[in-house]
C-alpha cells in the first residue's frame, strides 16, 4: 500500500481528528498543511530549511511541470524526490484547477481539456490518462484524480455534468495508473455549492475505493461560511479510514475552521505569496512589514514566534531588506510565515489530543485580528 492513513483519535470537542499518513517517503502527523512548491521548489526555501520548519510533505504542480521542464526530464531525474533533492514526501495535484485558472482558449470535452500554454501559447491537451502518466513520471507519493474544478458561481446543471463527467474521469485516472503499490492516486469530490451533486459525487469516488479523498471546488471565491456548510455535509459522506485533504485552503482561520470539520490535508500558497511582498502572519494578525512604523522596531515579527527569523533579524532589518529588494528579505518572510502554519497545524494536533480544538479556537481567534494592519 503506497500511503496508509492511521486514525489516532477524534476530537471529543468537534469533529476534529488526529492521525498519521504513512507514506513511502516518510510519516506525517495530521492534521497538516503543506507548503506549495508549484515549479519543483518552494520558493526561496531550501530543502533544509523545509525540514527545519517542520515540512513533511509539500506540493508540485503537475501542469507547470509538464510545460517546463516537462515530465520526462523529471522522470530521467529519479521523480522529483531527485530532481529536488527533496527525501520527504510529495504531493502533485492534476494540474486541472491552472489548466481552468491560467490559460484561456481551453476547451473541455469528454477526452479532456485542450488549452494553450501560458507560457508560449502551444495548443496542448491533457485527459486523465495523460494527468495520470504525467503524475506517474514525476514519481510523487500521492497524486490527484484529473478533475474539473467548477467555477462559482457555477449554475446546477453545468456542476452536474461537470461532477459527472470528473466521476468518470477519476475511473479512466484508476485505470491509468501504473504503480498502485508506490504511489497514491486520490479522488477528488466536486459538486459545488450544490449537496445533492457533493453526495452523488463522494458516492462515486467511494465506491473506487480511493486511499484518500480530496475535497475539490471549495475556496474558489464563496463565502467562507458557504464552505464550512459544504465541508460539513461532505466529509461525513468520506469513509473515517482514509484522508481528507481540502484542496487551496488556507489562512490561519480556515486551516482551524477545516480541521475542527474532519480536514487531515491542507495546501495554500497565501503564505508564501504574501510573503513575497513583506507581509506576514503573526498571532496577532496580518503584519505588513513596509509600514514606517517598522523602521525602527527591533524586535522580532511575531513575539510568540520561535522560528530561526524571528530569533535573529528584527522588523527594522527585515523592512529594509524588502523595501531594498533584497531577496534575503522575502526569504527571511517566507521562512517565517511556512513556519507559522506548520506551528499552528502542530498546536491544532495538541489541541486535538487533549480535547480542547473548540477552545484553542476561541483563543486564536480573540489574538488573531487584534492588530490587523
Ligand atoms: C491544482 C489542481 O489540480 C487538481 O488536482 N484539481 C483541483 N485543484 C484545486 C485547487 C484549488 N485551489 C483552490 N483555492 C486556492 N481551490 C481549488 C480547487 C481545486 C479543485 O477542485 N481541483
Ligand atoms: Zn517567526
Amino acid at each position: 500500500m503506497a500511503v496508509r492513513y492511521e486514525l489516532i483519535k477524534t476530537c471529543k470537542q468537534t469533529g476534529a481528528r488526529l492521525g498519521k499518513l504513512h507514506t513511502p517517503h516518510g510519516t506525517i502527523d495530521t492534521p497538516v498543511f503543506m507548503p506549495v512548491g508549484t515549479q519543483a521548489t518552494v520558493k526561496t526555501m531550501s530543502p533544509e530549511e523545509l525540514k527545519a520548519i517542520g515540512a513533511g510533505i509539500i506540493l508540485s504542480n503537475t501542469y507547470h511541470l509538464f510545460l517546463r521542464p516537462g515530465h520526462e526530464i523529471v522522470r530521467e531525474a529519479g521523480g522529483l524526490h531527485g530532481f529536488m533533492n527533496w527525501d520527504r514526501a510529495v504531493l502533485t495535484d492534476s494540474g486541472g484547477f491552472q489548466v481552468f485558472s491560467l490559460s484561456n482558449l481551453r476547451k473541455i470535452t469528454e477526452e479532456g481539456v485542450s488549452f494553450r500554454s501560458h507560457l508560449n501559447g502551444e495548443k496542448l491537451f491533457i485527459g486523465p490518462e495523460e494527468a495520470t502518466q504525467i503524475q506517474n513520471a514525476l514519481g510523487a507519493d500521492i497524486f490527484m484524480a484529473f478533475d474539473e474544478c467548477a467555477p462559482y458561481p457555477a449554475e446546477y446543471d453545468y456542476v452536474k455534468q461537470s461532477m459527472e463527467r470528473t466521476s468518470r474521469w477519476a475511473e479512466r485516472c484508476l485505470k491509468a495508473h501504473a504503480r498502485p503499490n508506490e504511489q497514491a492516486l486520490f479522488g477528488i469530490v466536486q459538486g459545488g455549492m450544490y449537496k445533492d451533486l457533493r453526495e452523488q459525487s463522494a458516492k462515486d469516488l467511494v465506491s473506487m475505493d480511493f486511499p484518500g479523498y480530496a475535497i475539490g471546488g471549495l475556496s474558489v471565491g464563496e463565502p467562507f461560511p458557504l464552505m464550512y456548510e459544504i465541508l460539513e455535509h461532505t466529509v461525513p459522506l468520506l469513509p473515517t479510514g482514509k484522508p481528507r485533504y481540502l484542496m487551496g485552503v488556507g489562512s490561519p482561520d480556515a486551516l482551524i475552521e477545516g480541521a475542527m470539520r474532519g480536514i487531515d490535508m491542507f495546501d495554500c500558497v497565501l503564505p508564501t505569496r504574501i510573503a513575497r511582498n513583506g507581509t506576514c502572519m503573526t498571532s496577532q494578525g496580518r503584519l505588513v512589514i513596509r509600514n514606517a512604523k517598522y523602521a525602527r522596531d527591533f524586535g522580532p515579527l511575531d513575539p510568540h514566534c520561535e522560528c530561526y527569523t524571528c530569533k535573529n533579524y528584527t522588523r527594522a532589518y527585515i523592512r529594509h531588506l524588502v523595501k531594498a529588494e533584497e531577496t534575503f528579505g522575502i526569504r527571511l518572510t517566507t521562512y517565517h510565515n511556512l513556519h507559522f502554519l506548520v506551528n499552528l497545524m502542530k498546536e491544532v494536533r495538541q489541541a486535538i489530543a487533549e480535547d480542547r480544538l473548540g477552545d484553542f479556537r476561541d483563543q486564536f481567534f480573540a489574538q488573531y485580528g487584534l492588530s490587523e494592519d
